[in-house]
């Protein structure tokens, strides 16, 4: 990493990919350039994301490297969500058909070595072995290159991949047969003796149907999730000193006043001035029911109007929007490499020169024990070893599964941040849960003001004004409560927020407290007093205690509604053996109602927002796999300390920062989707692995024994990798099931 430095992100399209050895090359290669600090290629959405530093780096030398290498690559559109152009299909298909038309008369002679097709009329001239050299020539080494090209560099790196296999197999049966032609074994005559250049034309043209198949099916799976380009209108009315106009919606700035009207899609992020109407946030959240919009809440881009119209202030515009974000993350969760498909391919690293060994026995077996001598056959049944065996599918376990996964997820509004992200969620034990804005709304009310000297509205323009610009829940609701009221706020001259106590202000030449009581305490507050608050606090609200210049000046209960489908959610999480527990900063008798009420075992009150991250690191060391979920600037470091950190909707900025997970939904149901498409995911990667390895792995037994032609085996090869494909596919149809 180099420090104090830009970095920006480039996002390559690449076309010619075969297998994951082609990613290792682009990435090896690349990372070697100057100014280039990561990059990551994906096989399956056939791109490349790359962080540089634009004063070193030089993109055009980047894309001529990649040039270099055999492949073709563009610089890629941001936002477009990985669905390219069928180029590489077109490539494979051409290719395939090419060493397909040279293959065929290598393998029509064929037919004279089957009892029922040998009545079958053969060209005497196929047979001359002059002429299966020249037809075999140009399938190995015009469509075969990209394997021997491919075959060379990852040897010079010191590592052997596909194509070493295909390379070695291809190589050794084409060379053999050559031999033969120039040394023709005595005994037989001119046209009769066996060549293998069938062999080695039969695996690259197979191979080549094979990728040909197979990049269709990642085009379908990329297709048919479809794009969010067209989520967001291309016309925005503005209005100003009442004219409207009809602009491009980047022409947009902040603070600027739009109006939106039935049937038209919100274009930016904003709060509500005028007007009412009931809004789908479906695009966003995946719920199909209607929410109800007035003056002062807020609207989401992206988000439908189905009846009314609404005056929007502007917030935020195009990719600093939610919708924004969650186009972002999901691509950023396409970008890294999961933990898991690191293991694989460290696996197959070894797995090449295991099989290489492999072949070398076989052939050994056949020649010296078997056929005495006969180099063809025991030449043969070692490349089927070697061809069964390449596990290309390798390259494609993950990144499909991972694409689909999380796309799913962002239509139901939950952003995984990461591969890593995605994989590690299915793996939590432990879960705690911040209380407030979390399990709570976060949108509290003010239910009880009792001050002790001042008058009620006074005491509250007091409070309201010194909380005016913090973001903490409580703060929100004071300064509604006073809207409601029609007080005026006025500005403090200091002010600030000390967490997981409240805040402390100057306004007014009054120096005011407002927090829980252990802030009053700490500070040595004289004439606090209970009051009421014993009994707020039993229904389960929060109490806020207020000094004036150092005195105890009264004190108020708020409350807050659980977010919908707390409670179910609590008991699906707890039937699949995940332990939850509540963590405040609350009191004690709030916290207890809480937990009593959404059905937690294990509660803790009064932590800490330090305590909340250590109590995290406490867990962690007892070996738990440990997910947070909070809203606040005071869950953030516990957040990022846990093994997840889970952020949910109107969560602060850093809470959101810290998050591996965002949940962008309202209800508590959005947290066991994010569980389920997480460890649903996982499975299908799981199962794509064992594909991948263990489906060739059984045919090695039966190649070594010689019950597997070469060309069957190529073709075993490409049927792992569509297995790997159509079980990604399974995995969208199951997730759109079971997540209706
Ligand atoms: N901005 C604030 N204004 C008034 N009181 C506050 C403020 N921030 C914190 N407090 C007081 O400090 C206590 C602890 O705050 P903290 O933010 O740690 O947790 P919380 O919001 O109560 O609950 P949770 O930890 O579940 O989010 C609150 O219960 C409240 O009494
Ligand atoms: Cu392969």
């Amino acid at each position: 990493m180099k420090d104090g430095l830009v970095q920006e992100k480039l996002t390559l399209q690449i076309t010619g990919m075969t297998c994951s050895a082609c990613a290792h090359r682009i990435e090896k290669s690349v990372e070697k350039m100057s100014g280039i600090d990561s990059i990551f290629v994906n096989l399956a959405l056939e791109k490349a994301y790359i962080r540089l530093v634009p004063e070193e780096a030089d993109v055009r030398q980047v894309l001529d490297r990649v040039h270099q290498l055999g492949f073709r690559a563009a610089v890629s559109e941001q936002n477009e969500s990985g669905i390219s152009s069928s180029s590489t299909v077109q490539l494979f298909r051409n290719r395939f058909l090419l060493s397909a038309l040279f293959t065929l008369p290598l393998l029509w002679p064929m037919l004279h070595h089957f009892t029922w097709t040998s009545f079958l009329w053969v060209p005497e001239w196929l047979q001359i072995p002059w002429v299966q050299l020249l037809l075999a020539i140009p399938v190995q080494f015009i469509w075969g290159w990209p394997f021997l090209d491919g075959a060379y560099r990852s040897l010079k790196n010191g590592y052997a991949n596909m194509d070493v296999l295909v390379t070695l197999g291809t190589l050794s049966a084409f060379g053999y047969s050559h031999y033969l032609v120039f040394h023709p074994p005595a005994g037989f005559h001119h046209g009769h003796s066996p060549l293998y250049f069938e062999t080695s034309a039969m695996i690259i043209s197979v191979i080549w149907l094979g990728k040909w198949m197979e990049a269709k099916a990642r085009n379908h799976v990329r297709q048919s999730t479809e794009g969010w380009g067209g989520l967001l209108p291309s016309t925005v009315r503005r209005v100003r000193e009442d004219c409207e106009e009809l602009l491009e919606p980047h022409q947009i700035r902040k603070g600027e006043e739009v109006l939106i009207r039935s049937g038209e899609i919100v274009p930016v992020d904003g709060i509500v001035l005028e007007g009412s109407a009931l809004i789908d946030e479906s695009a966003l959240t995946g719920e199909s029911h209607s929410l109800e919009k007035q003056a002062g809440t807020k609207v989401s881009a992206g988000t439908r109007i189905i009846q009314g119209t609404l005056k929007v202030k502007v917030e935020q515009t195009g990719g600093q929007t939610l919708l924004g974000h969650i186009i972002r993350s999901f691509e950023e969760t396409q970008s890294a490499k999961p933990a898991i498909q690191t293991k694989a391919d460290k696996a197959a690293a070894w797995f090449v020169p295991i099989i290489i060994g492999l072949a070398a026995i076989t052939f050994l077996y056949w020649f010296k024990l078997r056929t005495l001598g006969d180099a063809g056959i025991a030449l043969k049944a070692a490349i089927s070893v070697i061809i069964s065996a390449c596990p290309c599918a390798i390259g494609l376990a993950t990144p499909l599964s991972v694409f689909i996964g999380s796309r799913r997820a962002a239509e139901l509004g939950i952003s995984f941040r990461s591969g890593k992200a995605l994989e590690a969620l299915s793996r939590t034990d432990t879960i705690l849960f911040d209380k407030t804005g979390t399990v709570t709304m976060g949108v509290p009310m003010v239910t009880d003001i009792s001050a002790r000297a001042l008058p009620t509205l006074e005491f509250l323009r007091l409070i309201a004004s010194a909380e005016k610009e913090c973001e903490h829940p409580i703060a929100g609701a004071l300064v509604r409560e006073a809207g409601r009221r029609g007080i005026v706020l006025t500005q403090a001259e200091y002010w600030t927020e000390l967490p997981g106590y409240g805040v402390e202000a100057k306004l007014e030449g009054k120096f005011l407290l407002i927090g829980s009581k252990r802030l009053l305490l700490s500070r040595n507050v004289k004439g606090i007093q209970s009051g009421d608050a014993d009994q707020w606090e039993a229904q389960g609200k929060t109490v806020l205690y207020v000094a004036v210049d150092g005195e105890w000046a009264g004190s108020s209960a708020i409350t807050d509604s659980l977010r919908p489908g707390t409670t179910a959610a609590i008991r699906s999480l707890k039937k699949k053996g995940i332990q939850l527990s509540l963590i405040t900063g609350d009191s004690y008798k709030a916290a207890a109602y809480t937990a009593k009420l959404c059905g937690f075992e294990h509660f803790q009150a009064g932590v800490l927002p330090n305590e909340k991250m250590e109590h995290v690191l406490q867990l962690q060391q007892q070996q738990r796999k440990i997910a947070m979920v909070g809203d606040g600037m005071n869950d953030a470091p516990a957040m990022a300390a846990a093994h997840i950190g889970i952020s949910v909707r109107n969560a602060t900025t850093a809470a959101k920062e810290a998050a591996d997970v965002l949940l962008n939904r309202e209800d508590s149901k959005a947290l066991v989707d994010a569980f389920q498409i997480s460890s649903m995911t996982v499975t299908n990667i799981r199962q794509n692995l064992g594909f991948a390895f263990v489906y060739n792995a059984l045919l090695i037994p039966s190649a070594m024994l010689g019950h597997v032609e070469p060309w069957a085996a190529g073709s075993a090869m490409t049927l792992s990798s569509l297995t790997v494909v159509l079980n990604a596919l399974r995995l969208k149809r199951i997730l759109r099931r079971k997540l209706g």
